[in-house]
């Protein structure tokens, strides 16, 4: 009886003194006069996300709402202070302007124990610039002509499969069809495999790459754990992803690269700009020189950091590009004059090039262009995303400083959804971005890919893939919702990357018989 006492006692003091702890850390912000929300014990602002109730994005945009008028706000996760930015100034400032005081994302990463968490994505510093210099070049213009061919063949295979499907007329779940075709493509692009997704949906690629985006129980706790202490769980070895999904991506590049050495065989795609960077820093034939990475060249890339880059290109680019196509389906379901003016676009564009997708023909979409922004303004897949303070920055016209090593959030969703910038901004209505209104948009209100140096890389990529996989639907098929979308949409409150809770269920009809 006396030991459970003692130890009630000693359970209490501890819950005491970390109560206390918190509180204190809870007056961060008001102590450097830096408006803040109200946070509470133990989650901080947060606890409708930790308790996974509520989308990231979704908890930043009500704080957005709440405090717009303000430069910035400050919000806390657990007791650790964030900072969010919310005037457009200070946006432009951390993104562009006073790039120096926020190169770093803050991303938590372990070059020795866990060489896949550093890539690009994550990397600080001067790494992250040298790695940047080196790897620009792999998304020029003329590096992307030549794997098109590669996301042509994906379409292709994508168009087969949706067919047989819609003559058995089968409901098609858009989610999961697109998520396999970005898989083949980024798969084949990335890794040099022909996954084969799209033909089976559960090839061990297709898991591992659904496994990377589910956050089991334990892995929410690992990433706590990682957040909260990095100094103290790097002896551990904890990686940021399940150790499951690192051996395997790993293996698979090793694989893949010894297969083309000993064979002698090169493919179109970024493994193969990844090998030429393994081999000699560089990479051959840059009819693309106008990239300042000449000064950054020379040492090569390590096997790790080769295999990092493709685990990121892959990480960052499926997810991502098969969201934004499932939502402009979705759109086009609800929207059906959008849709009939689509597929007007692009067969007028495919007629114009002998029904070849070529990278000419797809530029002359200007239609399709203006649903795929729309798109990614209404559906941002990244509706938030980090830097990090690598200095103390006071914001201009202020007597506010945001401390060194502070991580900053930049509220996208918010912003995309401000009807200042955006007057009713939940009716989709690509007529914002045609050729008239699109000069008309505030500069830093509309961010699906990043802004400034950091910007996303892969970019031009994803828009190529978005653009191939919808104009091979829209030219092929009519679609329309199914009953078995739930509406309204509902969005996946764990999610990283903004997903249907349900998925989007669609009955597709050939053209031929419509
Ligand atoms: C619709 C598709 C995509 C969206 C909306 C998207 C969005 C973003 C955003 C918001 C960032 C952060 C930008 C910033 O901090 O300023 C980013 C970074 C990045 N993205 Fe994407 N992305 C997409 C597709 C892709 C694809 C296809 C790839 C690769 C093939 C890719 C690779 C990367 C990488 C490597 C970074 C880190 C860049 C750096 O820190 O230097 N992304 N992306």
């Amino acid at each position: 009886m006396e030991v459970s006492n003692s130890l009630i006692a000693v359970f209490v003091f501890v819950l005491s003194i970390i109560v206390v702890y918190f509180k204190y850390s809870y007056n961060y912000w008001k102590r450097r006069g830096i408006p803040q929300i109200p946070p509470s014990f133990p989650f901080g602002t947060m606890t409708k996300v930790f308790l996974r109730q509520q989308m990231l994005g979704d908890r930043i945009k009500e704080v957005y709402n709440i405090m717009k008028g303000h430069k910035c706000v400050g919000v806390y996760f657990f007791n650790q202070p964030v900072l969010i930015p919310l005037s457009r100034e200070l946006i432009k400032n951390i993104l562009t302007k006073d790039f120096q005081a926020f190169h770093d994302r803050g991303i938590y990463y372990d070059e020795e124990n866990d060489p896949l968490s550093a890539h690009l994505f994550s990397l600080s510093g001067l790494k992250w610039r040298t790695l940047r210099n080196k790897l620009s070049p792999a998304f020029t213009s003329g590096k992307l002509k030549f794997m098109l061919e590669t996301i042509v063949n994906c379409g292709i295979q994508m168009q087969m499969v949706l067919i047989d499907l819609a003559n058995a007329s089968k409901e098609v779940e858009m989610k999961d069809t697109m998520a396999r075709f970005t898989t083949d493509v980024i798969g084949s692009c990335a890794f040099g495999l022909e996954c084969n997704t799209m033909k089976d949906p559960n090839t061990k690629f297709r898991q591992m790459g659904r496994r990377a985006f589910t956050q089991t129980i334990s892995d929410m706790l690992r990433i706590i754990l990682i957040y909260l202490c990095p100094t103290f769980v790097k002896p551990f070895g904890f990686g940021v992803f399940s150790s499951e999904v690192t051996k395997f991506f790993k293996n698979v590049v090793k694989d893949t690269m010894d297969y083309r050495e000993v064979n002698n065989i090169t493919r179109k795609d970024f493994l193969q700009l990844l090998i030429q960077l393994n081999q000699n820093g560089r990479l051959d034939n840059d009819e693309d020189s106008n990239y300042e990475a000449r000064d950054a060249m020379g040492t090569a890339l390590t096997f790790e950091e080769a295999a990092a880059q493709a685990f990121i290109f892959f990480l960052a680019g499926f997810e991502t590009t098969s969201a934004t196509m499932s939502f402009a389906m979705f759109e086009m379901c609800v929207n059906l004059e959008i849709q009939d003016r689509a597929r007007k676009d692009v067969t007028w564009a495919l007629g114009k090039y002998e029904n070849q997708i070529t990278y000419e023909c797809l530029a002359e979409m200007h239609y399709l262009d203006t649903v795929i922004a729309e798109t990614l303004r209404k559906y941002p897949p990244a509706p938030v995303y980090a830097r990090k303070a690598t200095d103390d920055y006071q914001i201009p016209g202020t007597n506010m400083t945001i401390p060194n090593d502070s991580p900053v959030l930049l509220p996208i969703w918010g912003i995309h959804h401000d009807p200042e910038f955006w007057p009713n901004p939940e009716k989709f209505d690509p007529e914002r971005f045609n050729e008239g209104n699109r000069p008309k948009i505030v500069d830093y209100t509309y961010l699906p890919f990043g802004e400034g140096p950091r910007v996303c890389i892969g970019q031009r990529f994803a828009l190529i893939q978005i653009k191939v996989g919808l104009s091979l639907i829209l030219k092929n098929f009519k679609f329309a919702l199914s009953s078995k979308t739930p509406l309204p949409l509902k969005l996946e409150p764990k999610g990283i990357v903004i997903t249907p809770v349900s998925g989007i269920w669609v009955n597709l009809r050939r053209l031929e018989d419509s």
